[in-house]
């Protein structure tokens, strides 16, 4: 009797729509089974149908939010014309629409192109200042919704002839809006070009023109009128900014220099003019922020304690980030926010650096710390030190600071987890990997400015503000009492940063002398303090620590001994636990338990490991015991009976068809768990000596490939009472084949009849699904039809198959089968 067995071709019609997971970022048909088997696998099921709830969600946010798009939306983030309508075009091709396009040209009107001579050389000539007391806020600011100037101030600029301005729309100055809007990528640049607009009607009421460069007498009046008429020597300064950036347009992003050879000199020479008028109006600010300074010190009554206050206040709800962190779970943006601001309220109240310093601190720089033991009288301690080069301070001194176990590992979980989904934000890659900050926004860019952020701490905490400059001065003259001479030096030394002290010390200006200065100023913040704790420090049910005498460090809480134990010897499933003596100068009191959960967790990455290699198929507690010799483990090794009792079937895959203990038992045709008995009806039938779970292979259908067409033919060549062995298939281009197994005992092995071709067919009581993969079998492709369980098989259970027949096949075959068990 011939056999037609038909498989009909992946035929799935689901209605799901695909999630994306967010830890591989690729689409999932299924994506709670890709959580249970890839991403999440460690995970609780809580875990995964969270994860699964949210990625919906944010499926349907998308769906909400993200297709329909304003144009003016993007053109205030793309300013090229040609880019902003390639990612249009690029929107609207994946199904996205955008709103409000104009009609004609994408961009509208282009301003008349002057052509570049020059790429603009950025010279960081500009000031800086110390940030904690600048005011950015300009008070001619007008911003771009149009807000009039009102009030006295605009009075008396109109009085002194300084408010008028000539049209920006210009030539000349809608040249340097473009300048600025595209070189420049300041989208925001009405103000910067009003300023310029209103220095150039000032110099010629007449036309905006470039001959003021040859009037630098009437050029100072304008600068001296504007300080005289009481605008802030900030706002003066940035006149004076404005207008030396729009000379660097003219000189260098114009064809001045050969259209008029001369002007474009003078312009230069103006320009450098301007540089010696700005160095005077910045010592005159400085004086203008000093007093302010002045004044705020002298208003304020601190004690460290009140200065380290919000540190105190924020730490419960620090400490759960962090500890969140740890277990690297996810942290939602208020959390992330709250380490990034209270890491940097950090270095400016406890260890008193500058705002500069927070803001120029460089990965380089976190990745160099050096490590620094301090011995004192409660013991050794130890502290990495920090050394930050440019920090654009008022000092030249490199500005070094330490930070103990616990702030490390607080900084760790900053660099490694915040700092990285900060990173994802950032469309473009980083330059200057050398040149990356190490505090960073939301939005993947350098923090604009630490004060602030700190103030925001303490606004959410609403805590009174303090600044770093109040909290350097307030340590800096706290009555020192049963300090040592030397130890008051150390913290002056410390809080000095001057060049002097540069000189006295190498590089590190002696790593010790700034963790001892660390452990004093913590002594000196709990002076006074009658909770005899940092004055930092908050009651916390996972952190507890021991304050002794001066120079202690806190006790580690077990977790955070594990984390820091972990970061400095990884786990990996080559790698040795270190030795007692080494393990213990990080473990300590914990060693015991961080010995066992080293081992615990290298056992089971190498449980995983073997587990990965026998994905389809459960592999016998021989072969397990090969493999795990094959790695040659010495210690740790994996138990056999656990990876057995851990072993489950994984999905079909891509990978199925390189699997090599699949691949060895297509080529060995040695399935286990299988034989053969006899039926009275049926004849021969397989029957398994060992369980199977579902989803496992449990053999192939092995044969000799022909098309389609050919296995027909041979099918015609049969009698009624002959039996045929063929499967007729399609591959992954359509291409319709045929695998028959009449050739008995195959050529490859002639040893044994396979299992394949003796299994029995039902509709109903099928228990077997086939797969057909595409496999190397050495150095040469071949189709291998792959029989999987369909559920769970008992020991003495027939293989079943359902061979397709009595439906119509795309041969138009329907075989008369009677007899045969449906
Ligand atoms: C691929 S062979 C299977 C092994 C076969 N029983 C043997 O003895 O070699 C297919 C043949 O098995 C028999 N067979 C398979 N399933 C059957 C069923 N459900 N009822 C009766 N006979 C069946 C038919 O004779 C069929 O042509």
């Amino acid at each position: 009797m011939c056999l037609n067995i038909f498989f009909f071709f992946f035929d799935r019609k689901s209605n799901r729509y695909p999630l994306v997971c967010r830890f591989c970022l690729k689409l999932q048909d299924r994506l709670t089974t890709h959580l249970q088997r890839v991403c999440m696998k460690r995970c609780t099921k809580e875990q995964i149908e969270n994860e699964v709830d949210k990625a919906s969600a944010s499926m349907t946010n998308h769906l909400w939010e993200g297709r329909v798009y304003e144009f003016s939306e993007l053109r205030d983030i793309i300013t090229k014309d040609e880019e902003l309508a390639n990612l249009i075009q690029l929107l609207e091709i994946r199904g996205c629409f955008v709103r409000n396009k104009p009609s004609a040209t994408m961009a509208g009107q282009t301003v008349p192109q002057q052509a570049v001579v020059l790429p603009t050389a950025s010279t960081q000539e500009d000031m800086e200042e110390d940030m904690d007391t600048v005011e950015p806020q300009d008070p001619l600011f007008s911003p771009e919704t149009g807000i009039r100037w009102e009030g006295k101030l605009r009075k008396t600029m109109k009085e002194h002839g300084l408010y008028e301005k000539h049209n920006t729309d210009s030539d000349l100055l809608s040249g340097f809006k473009k300048y600025l809007r595209d070189d420049h990528g300041i989208p925001n640049c009405k103000q910067e070009v009003d300023n310029v607009a209103r220095f150039l009607y000032f110099m010629d009421p007449q036309e905006p023109g470039l001959q003021f460069v040859r009037d630098i007498e009437k050029t100072r009046s304008f600068f001296t009128k504007l300080s005289q008429i009481g605008l802030k020597k900030q706002t003066v300064a940035n006149y004076l900014k404005n207008l030396k950036r729009f000379l660097r347009y003219i000189i260098y992003n114009t064809t001045l220099r050969t259209t008029d050879t001369l002007l474009h000199r003078d312009c230069r020479a103006f320009r450098s003019d301007l540089g010696d008028f700005q160095k005077s109006i910045g010592k005159q600010m400085s004086k203008e922020i000093t007093g302010k300074r002045y004044t705020q010190m002298a208003k304020s009554s601190q004690t460290p304690q009140d200065c380290l206050r919000i540190l105190h206040v924020a730490k419960k709800d620090f400490l759960e980030a962090i500890a969140k962190g740890t277990l690297n779970e996810e942290l939602d943006t208020s959390q992330s926010l709250l380490i990034l601001y209270y890491l940097q309220s950090l270095l400016m109240l406890k260890h008193l650096q500058r705002a500069g310093v927070v803001k120029n601190m460089k990965v380089s720089e976190w990745v160099k710390r050096e490590e620094c033991v301090l011995t004192t009288d409660g013991g050794r301690s130890r502290f990495v030190v920090i050394a930050v080069k440019e920090h654009k301070t008022a000092t030249q001194q490199v500005a070094t600071f330490s930070l103990n176990e616990e702030e490390q590992h607080w900084f760790h979980i900053y660099f490694s987890q915040i700092r990285t989904s900060f990173l994802s934000s950032l469309l473009m890659a980083e330059d200057d990997p050398a040149n990356n900050k190490f505090f960073i926004s939301t939005s993947g860019n350098p923090i604009y400015n630490p004060s602030n952020d700190m103030m925001r701490l303490h606004k959410k905490y609403n805590v009174p503000n303090v600044t770093g400059q109040v909290a350097r001065h307030t340590f800096e003259t706290a009555p020192k009492c049963g300090f040592t001479n030397e130890e008051k030096s150390i913290i002056a030394d410390y809080l000095a940063h001057t060049t002097a002290t540069s000189e006295k010390h190498n590089r590190f200006g002696q790593p010790e002398n700034i963790c001892r200065a660390a452990t004093l100023l913590s002594k000196l913040a709990r002076v006074g303090d009658s909770s005899d704790s940092d004055a930092e420090s908050a009651p916390s049910s996972t952190h507890t620590r021991s304050v002794a005498t001066s120079g202690t460090c806190p006790e580690m809480s077990e977790l955070d001994t594990l984390n820091l134990f972990i970061q400095q010897h990884p786990v990996s499933l080559e790698g040795e636990i270190p030795k007692g003596k080494i393990r213990k100068v990080i473990t300590g009191v914990h060693d015991r338990q961080c010995y066992d959960k080293w081992r615990e967790m290298q056992e089971k990455m190498r449980i995983d490991y073997v587990l990965a290699y026998f994905p389809r198929r459960q592999p016998s507690s021989h072969q397990i015991v090969k493999y795990i010799e094959k790695q040659g483990w010495q210690n740790n090794k994996p138990s056999v009976e656990k990876i057995t009792e851990l072993w489950k079937p994984q999905e079909a895959q891509e990978s199925t068809k390189d699997n090599k203990h699949i691949k060895k038992l297509v080529k060995s045709q040695k399935w286990k768990g299988l034989m053969v008995t006899d039926d009275g009806d049926k004849g021969r039938r397989v029957v398994t000596t060992r369980k199977f779970q579902k989803g496992e292979v449990v053999c192939d259908y092995h044969g000799t490939i022909v098309t389609a067409a050919e296995g027909k033919e041979m099918m015609k060549t049969l009698s009624k009472e002959e039996m045929g062995c063929f499967f007729f298939f399609k591959n992954s281009m359509g291409k319709k084949l045929c695998m028959h197994a009449q050739t008995f005992p195959c050529h490859c092995h002639p040893d044994r009849d396979t299992f394949g071709r003796q299994t029995n067919h039902s509709r109903k009581r099928k228990n077997l699904h086939p797969e057909v993969h595409e496999m190397d079998l050495g150095g040469k492709k071949e189709y291998v039809i792959l029989f999987t369980a369909l559920k769970d098989l008992d020991v003495n259970t027939e293989l079943l198959l359902d061979y397709g027949i009595g439906r119509k096949s795309f041969l138009g075959e329907g075989r008369d089968l009677v007899g045969l068990e449906d």
